[in-house]
């Protein structure tokens, strides 16, 4: 029999495994709780004793019981160390579905073993707690989503899903259509109502325009006074309508609730992914260059530019 590392005995090395901080569990491929140890830091971890034997199905909810099964099988497949993020809360528990939403969010590492346990091919998943890290980078990822002032997408945040759109639009073909507008003359509500004012202006401006809007379209603030609205699944014709709604319930709402006597009135330029584009950029760049013709041609209008197509090849 080969010599334990360090010279201890198996008694000492059965304590020290059972002495780790998080817990390690043996899971065989049939989904059994074949073994457990560690898991003393008690802040962060109940006593999973009483698993030992069960099977996942046993104990967790079927869609996450088949979670499991399916990485046990990705680590005996990969034989190498897979790891994974995984939420559990009480909805997933059998027997605690009614219990609260809250989720303790952990890290597995799951390593195949290279031995059988009772006859059967088995991983070591050790599960750390990570729900401290889990929430920090969910509330990061809402900052760097969210435009501060008013509540919208963000620039990034849009950037990230136009991306998206134009990668289904060139899979599908599905119309999509973009919206680039901004107030007229933003600089004098500033000057003339101060800044304070201007900032509300913004913020109602993203609240009449999502009014205007289907739960499913996306409005996000470029910057400045410049908002964007895409509109997933709507052909241009269909869009322009979309538009002249925003255009006209913003300047009569901006008009009324700031006591505004000029400005307020809204320039947009208007779009569609166009088979001939070769990537979303092209796209904004072609809204934006309408704004700038609406505003060339006395603001308070949306101009529509329509998308190229790819030429036939005969
Ligand atoms: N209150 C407020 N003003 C902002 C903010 N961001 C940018 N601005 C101001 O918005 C103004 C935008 O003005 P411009 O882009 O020159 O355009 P405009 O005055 O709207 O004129 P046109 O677009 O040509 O009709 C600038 O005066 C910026 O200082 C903000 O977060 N809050």
């Amino acid at each position: 029999m080969q010599p334990t590392p360090a010279n201890l005995s198996l008694e000492q090395l059965a304590l020290l495994v059972n002495a780790l901080p998080d817990p390690v569990f043996i899971l065989t491929r049939s989904g059994r709780y074949a073994g457990i140890f560690g898991g003393t830091d008690l802040r962060y971890y109940h006593d999973g004793s009483a698993l030992v034997g069960k099977q996942l199905h046993e104990v967790l909810v079927q869609e996450k019981a088949d979670w499991f099964c399916q990485q046990i099988a990705q680590a005996l497949a990969q034989q190498q160390l897979h790891i994974v993020e995984y939420g559990l809360g009480g909805r997933d528990v059998k027997g605690l579905e009614d219990g609260p939403d809250g989720r303790i969010w952990f890290e597995g590492r799951v390593q195949a073993l290279p031995f059988l346990v009772a006859c059967e091919e088995a991983v070591l998943w050790v599960a750390s707690n990570i729900t401290e890290r889990h929430e920090l980078e969910t509330r990061l990822r809402h900052y760097c989503d969210t435009d501060e002032l008013t509540g919208l997408y963000s620039r990034r945040r849009l950037m990230q899903a136009l991306n998206e759109h134009f990668a289904d639009f060139q899979r599908s073909a599905i119309p999509c259509s973009l919206l680039l507008f901004d107030i007229d003359h933003f600089k004098h509500i500033n000057d003339d109502y101060g800044h304070q004012q201007g900032d509300q202006a913004l913020q109602l401006a993203a609240k009449l325009c999502r009014q205007q809007l289907r739960p499913a379209d996306i409005c996000a603030r470029l910057g400045g006074d410049e908002f964007v609205v895409l509109m997933a699944h709507t052909p241009p014709d269909l869009a322009m309508a979309v538009a002249e709604r925003v255009r006209i319930q913003l300047a009569k709402g901006l008009k009324a609730q700031l006591s505004l006597a000029q400005g307020g009135s809204i320039s947009g330029g208007l779009t569609a992914f166009g088979s001939g584009d070769s990537c979303s950029e092209t796209v904004l760049k072609r809204a934006d260059d309408a704004l700038y013709e609406a505003k060339r041609t006395g603001r308070n209008r949306i101009v529509r530019a329509d998308a190229p197509e790819q030429r036939q090849i005969r």
